[in-house]
């Protein structure tokens, strides 16, 4: 039996998963989002050329991927330093940091956000989206990418001794790219040797979760130990939702916060308020799923920290819960959405 089973992996060790406590299982304290820069709509060039002011915040919130300053989150480490002290004292525990190779993971400033805050953080391995990938990487076999990912958990990554407790967010676009599938394969490979959780940010169409989940059931991955990120912005019919529930992974609402009308990525979709959101999970738990949600606000731009304005790490604390109950989601089942199911999902086997 590895050291790792029945433990969960931090930035500073591994640690019992009872520790953990309130879990946002989606979130980035450090990294660039350079990667998806979307020119700003017509006319709007000067807003987004100075877009830190008061009066250009609710700009911000629209288009925030048309500001270049917006998308370098990496230059934001003392405030969220005071984010996560703020998400301690509202209840939170831990935080899974899902920045992997391609947007800048930052494994030192991690663990000195960890001990300088008191909050768990369980840091991601492997590769995000193709348009990130270097060609070294388009060219590595499916081997030679399981090999790394498996050192980045057991051994530390980006020439760190500090360990991966996660392997993800794993990136896909859609279609999936020939390399993203290697990636993909790479990682069912690396969870069947390592009982270890999994996290996918699958590409926005909606039969995207259920095609990627093949691939790993394909490679032998363990589906009821992956995360399906990015739910709110990729399945909308009820019908096609229980589809995909069906097929075992954790169903994740990661967006919680994001006010967008037009949403820049694929114009066909209307990004949901959080009050649709919390109506989602209502369905969800009412058809018996409540075992397999977790929840984030997956923080990846300025303007979303409190600094900003924006909402913050505890918005789901100290707002959605409330709503939670108020729209009949019981305490005991939220306890199992912020507790229960990510201790579970991310305790080695
Ligand atoms: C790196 C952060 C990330 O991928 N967030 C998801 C954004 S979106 O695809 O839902 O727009």
């Amino acid at each position: 039996m590895s050291e790792l089973s029945g433990k969960v992996q931090t930035v500073l060790g591994l640690v019992d998963p009872d520790q953990l406590g309130r879990t946002m299982t989606h979130e980035h304290l450090t990294m660039t989002f350079e990667c998806c820069y979307f020119p700003p709509p017509p006319g709007d060039e000067e807003v987004a050329e100075n877009p830190f002011q008061m009066q250009h915040m609710h700009w911000l919130r629209q288009n925030p991927y048309s500001c270049h300053e917006n998308l370098l989150l990496q230059q934001e480490t003392g405030a969220v330093r005071d984010e996560l002290l703020a998400y301690r004292k509202a209840g939170g525990g831990t935080i899974v940091e899902n920045t992997t190779t391609g947007i800048d993971r930052d494994l030192p400033t991690l663990k000195q956000l960890a001990k300088d805050t008191g909050v768990h953080v369980v840091a991601g391995a492997g590769y995000y989206v193709d348009s990130t990938h270097t060609e070294a990487t388009k060219r590595m076999s499916v081997e030679k990418l399981t090999d790394i990912i498996i050192s980045e958990v057991l051994h530390g990554a980006d020439g760190t001794d500090i360990r991966c407790g996660v392997i993800g967010e794993i990136g896909t676009s859609w279609p999936i790219t020939e390399s993203e599938t290697k990636v993909l394969r790479a990682t069912a490979h690396a969870q069947t040797q390592l009982g270890c959780p999994v996290i996918i940010h699958p590409g926005r169409n909606p039969t995207a979760p259920a095609e990627i989940v093949r691939i790993l059931q394909e490679a032998g991955g363990d589906i009821s130990k992956t995360v399906m990120s990015h739910l709110d912005r990729t399945i909308f019919d009820d019908g096609e939702l229980l589809e995909f529930a069906k097929l075992g992974s954790y169903l994740e609402y990661d967006l919680f916060g994001t006010e967008m009308l037009n949403y820049p990525y694929n114009l066909e979709v209307d990004m949901p308020s959080d009050s649709q959101r919390v109506k989602a999970l209502a369905f969800l738990v009412k058809e018996g799923y409540d075992d397999k949600i977790v929840v984030a606000h997956d923080i990846h731009t300025k303007n979303r920290l409190t600094k900003y304005g924006g909402h913050g790490y505890s918005h789901i604390l100290k707002n959605i819960v409330p709503k939670m109950l108020m729209r009949g989601i019981s305490q005991n089942q939220v306890d199992k959405i912020l507790i229960d199911n990510p201790k579970c999902w991310l305790t080695f086997k």
